[in-house]
């Protein structure tokens, strides 16, 4: 949802990213120390149940962190382990936060809202997981009513609120995320599941072997097929899909 902001938000970051490069910092810089800053933020503050303080920091870093792809773009150097380095990181990042709302909430007897959190935790990573996945095959992935910057703004608006002492705002909040986190793996399944029907399965690249006894024929790859190995394969857009987070001026 909030990527619809993505056009109005790169007005702003540019400029201010343009006078960050000025200093000379590398976007991956920014991306490691915006993951570092975050994770302490989370798991220093958190655990000991200082939640004001801990959200007031991870929210500096995530901002900070927000501004290595308009460095990149503006210094033209935007790579694909820049890429690679900003999604993984942001990964490890969430998984901070969440981790560090269990240890708070666990220290202060409250198991069960700590089992939501952990819940936040699976499902935020499903959710990404399976963007990058289905582009990894070719497909476009670009939906969910709890993306990454929705799910944040809860998670942080929320536990600043616990903070200062607002009753239920951070129940309220990580059961709301699940359910929303729970739905966004759904979109995401159903609009993955739309394309592989709507495009044809890919023709092999050879004319298949004879089957025999020894070798068994292999059913063709692609995008098309139910299941498959890991590893992304050839498929009739990857390139277009990394031309299109590549593309300047555009936040992937
Ligand atoms: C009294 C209590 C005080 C508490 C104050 C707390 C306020 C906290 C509020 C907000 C702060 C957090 C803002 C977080 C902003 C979002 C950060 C973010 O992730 O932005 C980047 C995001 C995604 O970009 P990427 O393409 O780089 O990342 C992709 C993403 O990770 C995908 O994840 P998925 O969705 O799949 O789970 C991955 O799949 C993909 O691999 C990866 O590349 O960019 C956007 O989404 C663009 C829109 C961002 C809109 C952000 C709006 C922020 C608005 C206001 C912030 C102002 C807060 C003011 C705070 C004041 C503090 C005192
Ligand atoms: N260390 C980095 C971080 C990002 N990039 C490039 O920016 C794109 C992401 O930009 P956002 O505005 O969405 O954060 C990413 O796809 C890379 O092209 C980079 O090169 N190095
Ligand atoms: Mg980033």
């Amino acid at each position: 949802m909030l990527n619809k902001l993505r056009p109005a938000l790169g007005r702003v970051l540019t400029p201010i990213g343009r006078g960050v490069a000025r200093t000379g910092v590398t976007p991956n810089t920014i991306t490691v120390v915006g993951t570092a800053g975050t994770v302490a933020g989370a798991l220093v503050f958190f655990p000991r149940e200082n939640y004001f303080w801990g959200t007031l920091v991870i929210t500096a870093f995530v901002l900070f962190d927000m501004l290595d792809g308009a460095v990149a773009r503006v210094t033209g150097r935007s790579s694909r382990f820049g890429a690679f380095l900003d999604s993984t990181m942001d990964r490890v990042a969430d998984a901070a936060i969440f981790a560090g709302l269990m240890a708070g909430l666990s220290r202060d007897g409250q198991d069960g809202l700590a089992s939501v959190a952990l819940y936040c935790l699976v499902a935020g990573v499903v959710v990404s997981y399976a963007k990058a996945r289905a582009e990894g095959l070719g497909y476009t992935c670009n939906v969910g009513i709890a993306e990454r910057s929705e799910r944040l703004i809860i998670a942080l608006v929320a536990a600043g609120l616990h903070g200062l002492g607002v009753p239920y705002v951070l129940t309220f909040a990580l059961w709301l995320l699940a359910v929303l986190s729970t739905v966004t793996v759904g979109q995401r399944f159903a609009t993955v599941y739309k394309q592989a029907n709507a495009r044809p399965a890919e023709p092999p690249a050879q004319p298949p072997a004879q089957p025999s006894a020894q070798s068994p024929a292999q059913p063709p790859a692609g995008p098309g097929r139910a299941s498959g190995p890991a590893a992304p394969e050839p498929s009739a857009e990857p390139a277009e899909v990394d031309e299109e987070r590549h593309a300047p001026g555009r936040r992937a």
